[in-house]
C-alpha cells in the first residue's frame, strides 16, 4: 500500500509516494486534487510556438505524467482545451480577439498582438492561477469562429499554450515554468501543412500562403518569445547526411539557475559530449550514423545553459532504456520510466527521433518542477 498524500502538512514537507496499482494512483490524485480545494495555488505551465510546432502533440506527453486519462473538455462541441485529473491544457487561441472573417477586415493575421485579447487572457490566467473557475471563449480552428465561453474549472497544474504566453508581460509572470518549442521552417512547413490539411480541411495552396503571410509576424512577436523560455526544444534538420529532409536534429536548451529544475545531463555533468551509440544495441535505419547523441555547454538569451541532443532516429523503442541509462536528473522515479513514457506513446508523432525522446524528458522534468513548487510528490504511474 503506497504512503498516501497526508493532510496539508504534507506541503511543509515533500512526501515520498508510491502506489503499485491504479487504485492507489487514483487515491493520491484525489488527495493532490484536494489539496487545491483546501487552498494549494496550482501550478502554472506556459509552452510557446508558432502554428503547427506540435505543441498539442507535445502537452499529451506532459500530462500523461500527471496520470488519469487526458481528455477533451466534454462540453459536446467543438473545444481545445484538453482536461485530466491533475491537468488542464488551454490553448491560447481561444483569446483571438477576432474570428477568421473578422481578420479578414482588419487584414491582420492571429499572431498580431493587436488580434489577441490579453487583458482578458492576463485576467483568466490569474483567476485560474488563484483557484477560481472561469469562463473562457473558445476559437473554432475548424470554421474559424468564436464559439460559446466553456466554464473551466482550476487543476493542480494548467498549460497554456500558444502562440504569445510570453508576450504580455503580466501574463509571463504568472507562468510558474516556461518552454518553447523552435522548429525551423522546411520542419514546419512539413508538419502545419499535415495537419491544417488533413485536419482543419485548409488546401495545401492555402497553409502554403498563410505561412508565407504570416513569416513577418512571427519574426516580430513569436520567435523573440524564445529568450524568455526556461528550457527550449529545437528541431532541426539532420547534421548526419546532407540534404536529408526527413530525419531530425533535436536540441533540449536548458537554462540553468531555473527553480526547482535541474538539467538533465549525460555521464558527467558539463562534459562537450558526442556519442554514437552501437548499432547492436540500438538499431538505426536513419542513414550516415543512424543516430548521434550529444552534450553541450552554450549560452542561451545570455544565460548559461545545459544542452542534450539527438540527431536521426532509433527503431526500436525498447532499446532507448540503454541509452536512459546513460542519463542523469531526467525527473524518472525508477530506471525505465522514460522508456515505459515512449512506449505508451508508439506509433505518435516523434516516437522514434530526438522530439519523442526530448519531449518525455521535459514532461518529468515539468512533474519535477511542479513537486518542487507544490511541496507534494507525483507518484509514478503503475504499470
Ligand atoms: N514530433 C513530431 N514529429 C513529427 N510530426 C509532428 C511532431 N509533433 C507534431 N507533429 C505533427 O505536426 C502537426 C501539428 O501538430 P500539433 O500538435 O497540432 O501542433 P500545434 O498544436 O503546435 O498547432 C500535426 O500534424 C502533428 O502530427
Ligand atoms: O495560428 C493559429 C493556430 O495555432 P495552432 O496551429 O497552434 O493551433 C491560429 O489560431 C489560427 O491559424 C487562426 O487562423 P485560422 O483559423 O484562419 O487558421
Amino acid at each position: 500500500m503506497g504512503t498516501p498524500l497526508a493532510s496539508r502538512s504534507s506541503f511543509a514537507s515533500p512526501v515520498a509516494l508510491r502506489v503499485t496499482n491504479d487504485k492507489e494512483m487514483d487515491v493520491a490524485i484525489q488527495q493532490i486534487s484536494m489539496s487545491l480545494a483546501s487552498g494549494q495555488k496550482p501550478v502554472v505551465i506556459g509552452l510557446a510556438a508558432d502554428s503547427g510546432c506540435g505543441k498539442s502533440t507535445f502537452m499529451r506527453r506532459v500530462t500523461a505524467c500527471f496520470g488519469g486519462a487526458c481528455k477533451l473538455n466534454p462540453i459536446g462541441r467543438e473545444t481545445n482545451t484538453l482536461i485530466s485529473d491533475m491537468t488542464t491544457v488551454i490553448c491560447l487561441d481561444d483569446y483571438h480577439l477576432n474570428d477568421r472573417q473578422g481578420r479578414k477586415k482588419t487584414g491582420l493575421t492571429a499572431l498580431d498582438p493587436r488580434e489577441n485579447n490579453f487583458d482578458l487572457m492576463y485576467e483568466q490566467v490569474k483567476a485560474l492561477k488563484e483557484g477560481k473557475k472561469v469562463m473562457k471563449p473558445i476559437y473554432n480552428h475548424v470554421n474559424g469562429t468564436l464559439d460559446e465561453a466553456e466554464e473551466i474549472t482550476p487543476t493542480p497544474i494548467i498549460i497554456f499554450e500558444g502562440l504569445h504566453p510570453f508576450y504580455d508581460k503580466r501574463v509571463e509572470e504568472l507562468m510558474d515554468f516556461k518552454i518553447y518549442v523552435d522548429i525551423t521552417p522546411e520542419v514546419k512547413f512539413n508538419w502545419k501543412v499535415q495537419r491544417d490539411h488533413e485536419e482543419r480541411g485548409h488546401s495545401i495552396e492555402s497553409i502554403k500562403q498563410q505561412i508565407e503571410a504570416r513569416k513577418p509576424d512571427f519574426d516580430a512577436y513569436i520567435d523573440p518569445q524564445k529568450n524568455k523560455a526556461d528550457c527550449v526544444i529545437q528541431v532541426l534538420p539532420t547534421n548526419l547526411v546532407a540534404n536529408d529532409k526527413t530525419h531530425l536534429n533535436v536540441k533540449l536548451i536548458q537554462c540553468k539557475g531555473v527553480d526547482h529544475y535541474a538539467p538533465t545531463y549525460l555521464w558527467d555533468e558539463g562534459s562537450d559530449i558526442e556519442w554514437v551509440p552501437p548499432r547492436n544495441k540500438l538499431a538505426s535505419s536513419a542513414p550516415g550514423a543512424g543516430l548521434k547523441i550529444y552534450q553541450k555547454t552554450e549560452k542561451w538569451a545570455g544565460k548559461d545553459a545545459a544542452v542534450i541532443g539527438m540527431d536521426g532516429k532509433y527503431d526500436k523503442i525498447d532499446e532507448m532504456m540503454y541509452v536512459e541509462k546513460q542519463f542523469a536528473s531526467t525527473g524518472s522515479k525508477f530506471v525505465g520510466e522514460i522508456t515505459k513514457k515512449m512506449l505508451e506513446y508508439e506509433g505518435q508523432p516523434g516516437s522514434n527521433d530526438g522530439t519523442g525522446f526530448l519531449q518525455t524528458i521535459t514532461a518529468l522534468k515539468v512533474r519535477e518542477v511542479y513537486e518542487g513548487i507544490a511541496k507534494v510528490k507525483v507518484p509514478a504511474q503503475a504499470n
